[in-house]
């Protein structure tokens, strides 16, 4: 069998312009736009383009975009000041920190003095511990989109046998989490789970969180399956000065011989990011002015 494709590429372009739909109704209600400032520290050339990205995206979107790049030197207690200082700017309603940063600095120290009302990538340990416990608060944007992704698909996606592999704060916990709230049974798989391949062949989901190329096989999956891959890897290019190409961390045409439904990498999860990161500025900017949250966003 060949696998459904799942288009994050078109899911995420439709929710980019119903959140440029609301985003224009607020600035007529409000007297102003929505804002989102972005800080960039130091010059990942990864990160650029992202950063670059969110910037077009927001203004696409009718949004303001504030941007801020420092150098790869810059003091934490520098960078500290300067989201304090966004924090009090009533211009800027959501902040972000790309990540990684460079050098020493400590991102959990960076992103604790988010101000949690402004904290649209839902990193702060208030908006993790709101999720946790099921209260309102931001989540992170990666695995809200694969939600937003697995929910168009599934509908319910109650009692389904859910594997994330990887248990980072910023995607494999939280996604846990969201697929939990969804009344799925969820496992977390990581570097030490004994037998992968034999947990992976019981889910109904599988989402692949690790960073490693083409790390989950194809004879892992049930067949059937749904396949959220998370993964963005860069192989070492063919030959000196191309770029290599970029994979996930599924083997993506083994993969879809076997999988009911798939992300492909690029094109699936990853443009998500920065549609669910619209999103959550959008209902950032509402809160900030005393207003109900889009609805259906
Ligand atoms: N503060 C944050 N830092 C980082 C986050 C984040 O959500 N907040 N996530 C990633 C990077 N990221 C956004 O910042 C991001 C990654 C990938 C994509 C994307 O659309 N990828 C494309 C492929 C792009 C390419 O060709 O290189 C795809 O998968 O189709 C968007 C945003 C780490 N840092």
């Amino acid at each position: 069998m060949t696998a459904e494709l799942i288009d994050g590429k078109a899911f995420a372009a439709n929710l980019r312009e119903r959140v440029g739909d609301h985003a224009a109704a607020f600035a007529e209600k409000a007297g102003r736009k929505a804002g989102l400032a972005v800080v960039l520290v130091g010059a990942d050339a990864a990160s650029e383009v992202y950063v670059r990205s969110k910037g077009k995206a927001t203004v696409a979107a009718n949004m303001e975009s504030f941007e801020h790049r420092l150098p790869a030197d810059t003091a934490e207690e520098d960078l500290i000041a300067l989201v304090e200082r966004l924090n009090a700017d009533p211009a800027v309603d959501g902040i972000l920190v790309q990540l990684p940063l460079p050098g020493d600095l400590d991102e959990q120290a960076v992103i604790a003095a988010i101000d949690p009302g402004k904290d649209v990538d839902g990193f702060h340990v208030e908006s993790a511990g709101r999720l946790m416990v099921g209260r309102e608060g931001f989540v992170p944007c990666t695995p809200l989109g694969c939600i937003m992704l697995l929910k168009d698909r599934h509908g319910d996606l109650s009692g389904m046998n859910a594997v994330v592999i990887g248990r980072s704060n910023i995607v494999g916990k939280p996604m846990a989490q969201l697929l939990l709230d969804a009344n799925a049974t969820v496992t977390i798989a990581h570097s030490r789970t004994k037998d992968l391949p034999e947990v992976v062949q019981r889910a109904d989901i599988v989402v692949a969180a690790v960073g490693r190329a083409e790390m989950v096989k194809a004879d892992w999956l049930k067949p059937g399956a749904t396949v959220i891959d998370v993964g963005i890897n860069r192989l070492a290019p063919a030959e000196e000065g191309a770029k290599g190409r970029l994979v996930g961390d599924v083997d993506f045409e083994a993969a879809k011989e076997v999988a009911g439904a798939i992300t492909p990498v690029p094109g699936g999860v990853g443009p998500m990011t920065i549609a669910v990161l619209l999103r959550n500025t959008l209902v950032a900017a509402h809160m900030h002015e005393g207003l109900d949250p889009p609805v259906g966003l």
